[in-house]
């Protein structure tokens, strides 16, 4: 089973991730521009962001890949630079791109991985539970460069894990894999998390980290523009969606056309204020121009629709 490896660090009251006034810059672009926030232990976190944020820049700086110009991170209270090791045996990073050795049988990557953390063969039945947990048990004897690019991917959440760090980061895990992936990878996730395990995601896929993670950050530029917790920053947009469909195709009275924000093939999403725009008062509008209304919906405000308003930009999955 997967001990808590929380434990020891928690009860100490360390940060699992303290990022301090980190920059970085490539030739003349910012690409970190004074970045600080804290993760506590135990946090499912989402660190989110607009393409070219700054999102890999700040993960590769965590796991020590790549130098900051200046400012500090530690990894449960050990510092990447001056504690290295240290640092990065409580960490465990899934990149976004596939590197890997293609010459090694999976068990064998493993096994090797698990190697240079100091982990013998204590870690063996931990990497044969992976194996089992991913969905690799009948592939443990090919090579890597014969697995699909979706088999390579859950090699890779193994190799990550299989030194079992207390805090896990996932630069988007789920980019361009299938549902069944998808579905292991976040039970398999979930339950490291219930057992102590900290979990710092990066996805585009924003409902995902609405259902999976209690705080938010969005990073933009190179800066944080918000970090809350998710139910908070959910709630402090005072507006919802209403979906209409007008019966016989009918267009929208005037006064209200200014509100909608979609119109596919004649279902229209107005974007209401709370304040300004109660829903009555637009069934009211309808109702005085004489118009019928076929099909109605509402709809709460998503974390897609919070992004696109403080970044601007979609977070790459569309709706
Ligand atoms: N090695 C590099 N050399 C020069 N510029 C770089 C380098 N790595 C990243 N950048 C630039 O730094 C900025 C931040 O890139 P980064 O990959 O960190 O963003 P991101 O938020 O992870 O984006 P994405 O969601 O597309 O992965 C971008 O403008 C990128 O082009």
């Amino acid at each position: 089973m997967y001990s808590n490896p929380q434990k020891t660090d928690a009860a100490a009251g360390t940060a699992a991730l303290q990022i301090r006034d980190v920059r970085k810059r490539y030739g003349s672009l910012e690409a970190l521009r004074g970045v600080s926030f804290d993760i506590a232990p135990g946090e499912f976190f989402a660190l989110l962001g607009p393409n070219g944020a700054g999102k890999s820049t700040l993960i590769s700086i965590i796991a020590g890949l790549v130098g900051a110009d200046t400012g500090s991170v530690a990894v449960m209270g050990h510092d990447t630079v001056k504690d290295f090791r240290a640092a990065r045996r409580k960490l465990g990073v899934v990149p976004q791109e596939l590197v890997f050795d293609p010459f090694f049988k999976v068990r064998e990557l493993l096994r090797i991985q698990a190697g240079y953390y100091g982990c013998g063969k204590e870690s063996w039945p931990w990497i044969e539970e992976m194996l089992e947990r991913l969905d690799l048990a009948s592939k443990t004897e090919v090579s890597m460069r014969a697995l699909s690019g979706g088999m390579k991917r859950r090699v890779l959440i193994a190799q990550a894990l299989v030194h079992k760090p207390p805090l896990v980061i996932l630069d988007e895990p789920t980019a361009g894999v299938d549902v069944e992936l998808r579905r292991t990878l976040w039970a398999f996730m979930r339950e490291l998390h219930a057992q102590g395990t900290t979990v710092v995601l990066t996805t585009h896929y924003l409902e995902e980290a609405q259902e999976l993670c209690s705080r938010v950050a969005i990073l933009d530029r190179g800066a944080v523009q918000v970090i809350e917790p998710t139910p908070q920053l959910l709630a402090r947009h005072p507006y919802r969606f209403l979906r209409l469909k007008l019966a016989g195709g009918a267009q929208l009275p005037e006064s209200l056309r200014e509100l909608v924000t979609a119109n596919v093939e004649g279902v229209m999403e107005l974007k209401l204020e709370t304040r300004r725009h109660p829903i009555g008062a637009v069934f009211e509008a309808l109702r005085s121009a004489g118009l019928a209304i076929e099909d109605v919906q509402t709809r709460e405000p998503d974390l897609e629709d919070i992004f696109i308003e403080l970044t601007g930009h979609k977070a790459g999955n569309g709706r």
